[in-house]
């Protein structure tokens, strides 16, 4: 039973799939002090939260259960996903379910800002009737800057055109191309405010967007500008806003966010010249029931299928590349649990190597995969994918990854060595179509293994009767022996000898094989389940 906790105004429809759930509990409370919190959050599986809530690491040191933190919204400011991260927990968001709120929010608040709507509405139900007070100005030609062209900038651009406004936008990511097509200009940040009559902002609350709109940037604008803030507060440096305003360079400023909401400066707030909303861009019925849905969705998949299909603290991968990459997974990690055994102690260096078709497929996962199997084995249950890089750096361990389109005499064909000492021990592994995954071979010595939970590795001479004898002990001591593979460098020369058993061998079962002559060493190899991911999920 999964127990979820959810502190923050979440649309109740949104969390039928979880109320639903036969193996999902859920708490909810709207409004939880921070201390009730505190007190309680040590139960919990998983944590739903909207802007409201801080997750802390704080709150994360006295949360061991925590697996999965879900933001029913896009913008995971509140959440401190650097620790969650450290820690292994897995923070979701609903990138797309609000974007058309957000984006008819700004919309509402352009015009508002331009025909003075709310001021012009408080001022007639005062009882006044203060027509020439009120006069706004137009949208039609004139420009928008749009400072963020990801979903909502985007969408902000397409109902703009529709007014026949100019729009210039800024974002690293935008190509002219798609400027083109969606018919606006590409521009940078000092064309933006040169040229622009609006400016809005839709970019994330980042170190390098936060107070991207100081007084610097204000005083490049041009005298009139009105500008709007949907995105973040943080985003525009408040006092250098109000400064602006007091100057007259700026006529305008619609503000749904703050630098601390609730907001504190109120001398910005009752400026004449500004509306406001009480963070309100994603609140509509229609919205709250997407992002609601969206991450019980994504909660269910993670707890039930452990397929991940999108978290903020896990690189982006498409439904397409984990199918193809779904067979690679359980291998990757076992192949890495071969490696870290024989290496009998944690390596100073881990190189992966990755050849033919995977030359072009998303590795990212696997990666995760390979360094979890291999970190595992000394830390335990602590990795998971979403912390392996961050334990890896801590624990000091290089890395290096290749892709070589060389394909070594396989389709694709994964080689993973660890290094320690001057010592290393190299594992290499392909997924054979229609015949499963392969373990191919052990440092120079190739072999065809069918990785099972239980593995015998012997190294030995290549001298006659040796099969049998380790053969006759094994069966002596009532263990069968599933599959048996013998590599060797030269005839006479140094073996390796690889068993799949059906049990674990007991002490003594493998003293008694050391001491037959001709045996350089043996390990007993214990091999987890890997990661998996559901077919059924993808
Ligand atoms: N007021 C509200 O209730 C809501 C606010 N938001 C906020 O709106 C913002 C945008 O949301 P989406 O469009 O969904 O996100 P998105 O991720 O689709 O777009 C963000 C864009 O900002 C761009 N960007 C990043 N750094 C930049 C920089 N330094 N300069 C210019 N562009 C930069 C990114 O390249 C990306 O294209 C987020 O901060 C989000 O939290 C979103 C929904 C509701
Ligand atoms: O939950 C909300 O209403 C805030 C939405 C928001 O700011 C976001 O999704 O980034």
């Amino acid at each position: 039973m999964y127990k979820v906790l959810v502190t923050d105004a979440i649309s109740e429809s949104g969390l039928t799939p979880l109320y639903e759930h036969p193996n999902f509990e859920v708490d909810r409370y709207d409004q939880l002090q921070p201390n009730k919190l505190f007190s309680i959050i040590g139960n919990y599986d998983v944590l739903i939260v909207r802007s409201q809530t801080n997750v802390t690491k704080e709150l994360m040191d006295v949360a061991p259960r925590l697996r999965i933190i879900a933001r029913a919204g896009v913008g995971v400011d509140n959440i401190d996903v650097e620790a969650a991260t450290k820690k292994g927990i897995i923070v979701i968001n609903a990138p797309g379910g609000n974007t058309i709120a957000a984006t008819e929010h700004t919309m509402a608040m352009l015009l508002s800002l331009a025909r003075k709507i709310p001021h012009a509405h408080q001022s007639t139900v005062n009882g006044n009737w203060e027509r020439k007070k009120y006069q706004g100005i137009e949208l039609y030609e004139k420009t928008l800057g749009i400072i963020g062209m990801g979903k909502i900038g985007t969408e902000v651009a397409k109902r703009a055109k529709s007014f026949q406004m100019n729009i210039l936008g800024y974002d690293p990511y935008l190509t002219e191309e798609r400027a083109k097509k969606l018919g606006i200009t590409k521009a940078n940040l000092d064309e933006i405010a040169e040229r622009s009559d609006f400016i809005t902002i839709h970019t994330p609350l980042i170190k390098e967007t936060k107070d991207l709109v100081n007084e610097s940037y204000i005083q490049k604008m041009k005298k009139g500008v009105r500008i709007i803030n949907c995105a973040r507060g943080g985003i525009i440096d408040e006092s250098a806003l109000l400064e602006g305003l007091h100057s007259e360079k700026v006529a305008g400023a619609a503000l749904d966010v703050f630098e601390q909401e609730p907001p504190a400066n109120f001398e910005l707030l009752k400026h004449p010249n500004v509306i406001v909303t009480p963070h309100l861009g994603a609140s509509t019925e229609e919205a709250q029931e997407k992002v609601a849905l969206e991450v019980s969705a994504e909660i269910i998949n993670i707890c039930e299928y452990q397929s991940i299909r999108s978290a903020v603290n896990m690189p982006q991968i498409t439904s397409e590349s984990q199918a193809r990459m779904q067979p690679y997974l359980q291998i990757g990690e076992q192949m890495a649990g071969i490696a870290i055994q024989l290496l009998k102690t944690a390596p100073e260096k881990i190189q992966i190597a990755y050849f033919g078709e995977l030359l072009d497929e998303d590795t990212s996962l696997l990666t995760r995969s390979i360094i979890k199997g291999v970190l595992s084995h000394h830390l335990s249950d602590s990795v998971n994918l979403i912390n392996a890089f961050h334990l890896l750096r801590e624990q000091g361990v290089h890395y290096q990854i290749q892709k070589e389109a060389s394909n070594k005499g396989f389709s694709n064909y994964i080689e993973l060595t660890l290094y320690r000492n001057g010592e290393k021990v190299s594992v290499a592994a392909t997924v054979l179509i229609g015949l499963g995954a392969r373990i191919v071979k052990i440092d120079d010595y190739r072999i065809d293994v069918k990785p099972e939970t239980h593995l015998l590795y012997i190294k030995h001479h290549d001298i006659p009767g040796m099969i049998g004898r380790v053969g006759s002990i094994l069966g002596n001591n009532n263990v069968n022996i599933g599959t048996m593979q013998v590599g060797r460098s030269a005839v006479g020369g140094e073996a390796i000898m690889i068993l799949t058993l059906d049990k674990k061998i007991d002490g003594p079962v493998a003293i008694e094989i050391q001491s037959l002559k001709g045996i350089k060493d043996i390990q007993i190899l214990e091999l987890t389940s890997g990661y998996t991911l559901e077919e059924a999920t993808l």
